[in-house]
């Protein structure tokens, strides 16, 4: 059997002030958490649980303090270095004297794809992220949301089998969000691509996820793992659509019985019986 996407076992992640004095923050408290190859799962919880804490652990941005975390059977380390994931976080984290085709462009020139192929792979991701248009311009001449939808493009480069997204809908408007969401539930589901997903909105994550792991903070710890099995094959066959039109796509789904139990069941776990968590969008 292959290796799972991701393995985290027994992780702890303690931030200590400068100096080893002070107060110490437990960002996370051994946490164990596998996600399978081919699987979309979100991290929710309310601000300071952890979520990015624990993505960029994954993505070896950061070291834990005790346990150990694998991708696709590596060391984190290892897995970065032989590139096994791709990126998108809050910050699009473009290079601003690339235009946005370099900017897509450049995971692949890093890897050795000839200049055809990078042209035929960067011309799919601008269609799929609505920007053909705008493929000459520079990220300062793009609004925030533009910025991010390049950086999904850049993630996505590779076709990897594991990405890494925090909040990276965050920033966009509602049609333009909804519309992203299904096209990467139709990208995974092409790929067979791993997702490891931070989000604050519960709709995003039930909409999106195999499973949506509930955390809490202080420490951070996984509070409650939800199962959502909602039948997605409409939402993944449906024909793509530029953002305008993003209106019918998903939208069955959207509105299934079954998504607004798993909408429901995400909530509760997040309210454990006590006050709406912060930081969360509960609607
Ligand atoms: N580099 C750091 N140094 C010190 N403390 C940190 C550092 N990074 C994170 N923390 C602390 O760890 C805790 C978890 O932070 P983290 O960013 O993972 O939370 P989060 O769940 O992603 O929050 P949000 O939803 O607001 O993005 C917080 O208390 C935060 O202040």
């Amino acid at each position: 059997m292959s290796a799972a996407a991701v393995k985290v076992s027994a992780v702890s992640r303690v931030f200590r002030a400068q100096g080893g004095k002070g107060s110490e923050v437990h960002a996370l408290s051994d946490v164990d958490l596998t996600v399978a190859s081919g699987e979309f799962v979100s991290l929710i919880g309310p601000s300071g649980c952890g979520k990015s804490t624990l993505l960029r652990l994954v993505a070896d941005l950061d070291t834990p303090t005790s346990g150990s975390i694998e991708v696709f059977g590596r060391e984190a380390r290892q897995a970065r270095l032989a590139r096994d994931y791709g990126i998108a976080f809050q910050q699009a984290g473009l290079l601003p004297w690339r235009t946005v085709r370099a900017n897509i462009e450049l995971p692949l020139a890093l890897s050795g794809t000839g200049k055809a192929g990078r042209r035929e792979r960067a011309d799919h991701l601008l269609e799929l992220v609505g920007l053909a248009d705008f493929a000459d311009h520079h990220p300062d001449q793009l609004s925030g949301g533009m910025q991010q939808r390049v950086a999904i493009a850049r993630a996505l480069a590779e076709e990897p089998s594991l990405l890494l997204m925090d909040e990276p809908f965050g920033a966009l408007d509602e049609m333009t969000r909804e519309h992203l969401q299904t096209q990467l539930l139709r990208i995974c589901a092409e790929t067979r691509a791993a997702v490891v997903f931070v989000t604050h909105s519960i709709p995003e994550a039930v909409f999106l996820s195999d499973r949506v792991v509930v955390m809490s903070p202080r420490p951070g710890r996984i509070r409650e793992v939800v199962e959502v099995t909602l039948d997605r094959s409409a939402a993944v066959g449906a024909t793509a659509s530029g953002p305008a039109e993003a209106g019918d796509t998903g939208d069955a789904l959207r509105n299934d019985a079954a998504f607004f139990s798993s909408v429901a069941a995400v909530r509760e776990a997040l309210h454990g019986g006590a006050v709406p968590a912060r930081g969360v969008d509960l609607r």
